[in-house]
């Protein structure tokens, strides 16, 4: 549980290790005199100029730093409340120093985990959407991971789901009265009049919830899992493209047993890219399980590199036969300088599952490097297609489009009925789950999660 609205907590805002600039962050309504005893004054900096001066211990007067500090007077603040912020030298003992000073001050405590940007939702700064927004901003790792979280903290997305809620309510009110005052003029009820915005909203959270998981996608980054025969070169490939000896790589078959996992960076795209264990019958119960997670985290993959010996082409083996499926590019490894112009750009053949299959080939050579031009721009182009979309900001939480389901199935229901009681029941339902979603009702359960994946001094 987080503690009291009344505690006043701080901590350290950003990254933890030695750095030049250290900011120390402070919340709550003992902000303002913990500052003045720091400074040694009776009077506050003017809110929201900085100012630089001692930072002194009050206890003892010893000089901890020389700091920029800035005051932000409630409510204009990040958390609502008065804030301190302290950018202190970023040293390690620095750092130390400050906080362990303020342990000290009455009134103060460490904040927990994502409280800062708690006590700003709870303060009615910005709505749960824009508060994980901040939380995939600080996760981001990409330009197109960025771009998404920049659009989900400015409220984009919370504008979007408060505009359904908006309607639904507005409809909800107009059958409420019309149940209460029944009007002789419109003897069918009022249903079929609002049923065009119920409609028009269950049609918009239709063709929001089909996208693919695009925005989910762009968080969690598009899987790529490697897959072929022992010593196709699997682990070579991988190491070539993360540029560094991520795996072992082994003239021995069955060299790799775990998965390994690597992250790139595809043209601002997030990309997870897996190199797993050499698809064989094997007696060895350590290289089957190995086997058995290859196949597993196949299932899952948004894209499948199948690698081929040059050798074996155009035979492939029936363990890896088996995973080829429309999102697979098929790579025929090993053909070291050689032009590798007998090797088609297209193979065409039938998955597991029979259908009909057209698949890129392309030769390369992880030794050499041959053809790896080729590989990143097709990867490239994939992931893209995957990710990357225009228009509306996308869904970006398994949290949202369960809460999404659940109202659109309400809808689906409301829209079948003629019964305004009905109507009005499922209405209601579906206003409540998207109030679920920006944290508009009885969220109370469900902050403890959201907010405890937050780092400390977010
Ligand atoms: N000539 C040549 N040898 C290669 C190439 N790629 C990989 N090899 C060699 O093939 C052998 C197997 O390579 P790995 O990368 O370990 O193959 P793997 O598919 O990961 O093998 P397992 O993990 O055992 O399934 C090693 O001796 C590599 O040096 C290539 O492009 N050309
Ligand atoms: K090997
Ligand atoms: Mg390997």
């Amino acid at each position: 549980m987080q503690g009291s609205q009344t505690d006043t907590i701080f901590a350290l805002s950003s990254g933890a290790g030695r750095a030049g600039v250290a900011v120390i962050r402070l919340s709550g309504p003992m902000a303002g005199a913990t500052l003045r005893a720091l400074l040694g004054r009776d009077n506050l900096p003017k809110a929201r100029h900085a100012i630089y001066a001692p930072i002194r211990d009050p206890k003892t007067d010893e000089r901890l730093d020389d700091a920029v500090a800035i005051y932000f007077a409630g409510p204009a603040s990040f958390t609502g409340e008065d804030v301190v912020e302290l950018h202190t030298h970023g040293g390690r003992a620095v750092i130390d120093g400050v906080l362990e000073c303020l342990a000290a001050q009455p009134g103060l405590r460490i904040a927990e985990p994502g409280e800062y940007t708690r006590r700003a939702f709870e303060n009615g700064k910005m709505d749960l959407t824009a508060a994980e927004g901040i939380a995939d901003l600080i996760d981001a790792e990409t330009a197109a991971q960025r771009r998404q979280a920049v659009r989900q903290m400015a409220g984009e997305l919370g504008a979007l789901y408060e505009d359904w809620r908006a309607r639904l309510m507005k409809a909800l009110a107009y059958i409420e009265a019309d149940i209460d005052f029944p009007d002789e003029d419109l003897p069918g009820g009022i249903v079929p009049v609002v049923r065009g915005d119920l409609a028009y909203v269950h049609g918009e959270m239709t063709r929001h919830l089909a996208d693919n998981r695009r925005g989910e996608r762009l968080r969690e980054g598009f899987q790529i899992v490697i897959l072929g025969a022992p010593n196709a070169g699997k682990s070579s490939l991988l190491n070539r493209l993360a540029r560094r000896d991520a795996a072992i790589v082994s003239e021995i078959a069955g060299t790799t047993r775990d998965m390994i996992e690597v992250h790139l960076d595809l043209g601002g795209f997030p990309v997870t890219m897996v190199d797993t264990a050499g698809l064989r019958e094997s007696g060895d119960v350590i290289e089957t399980e190995g086997v058995r997670r290859a196949t597993a985290r196949a299932e899952d993959a948004d894209l499948r590199l199948v690698v081929v010996d040059r050798g074996d082409w155009p035979r492939i083996d029936a363990e890896t036969a088996r995973l080829i499926d429309r999102n697979t590019i098929l790579l025929i490894n090993k053909v070291d300088g050689t032009d590798a112009g007998n090797v088609p750009a297209v193979w065409s053949g039938q998955s597991a599952g029979a259908d009909q299959l057209e698949l890129p080939v392309l030769p390369i050579s992880a030794m050499t490097g041959q053809g790896m031009e080729s590989l990143l721009q097709l990867l490239e182009t994939r992931v893209k297609e995957g990710l990357d979309f225009a228009g509306p900001v996308p869904l970006t939480r398994l949290r949202h489009r369960q809460a999404l389901e659940r109202a659109s199935d309400h809808l689906d229901r409301g829209l079948q009925t003629d019964i305004a009681e009905l109507a009005a029941e499922d209405i209601r339902l579906a206003v409540r789950e998207i109030g679920k979603i920006t944290g508009r009702v009885d969220v109370e359960d469900l902050l403890d999660i959201i907010f405890g994946d937050f780092c400390i001094g977010k």
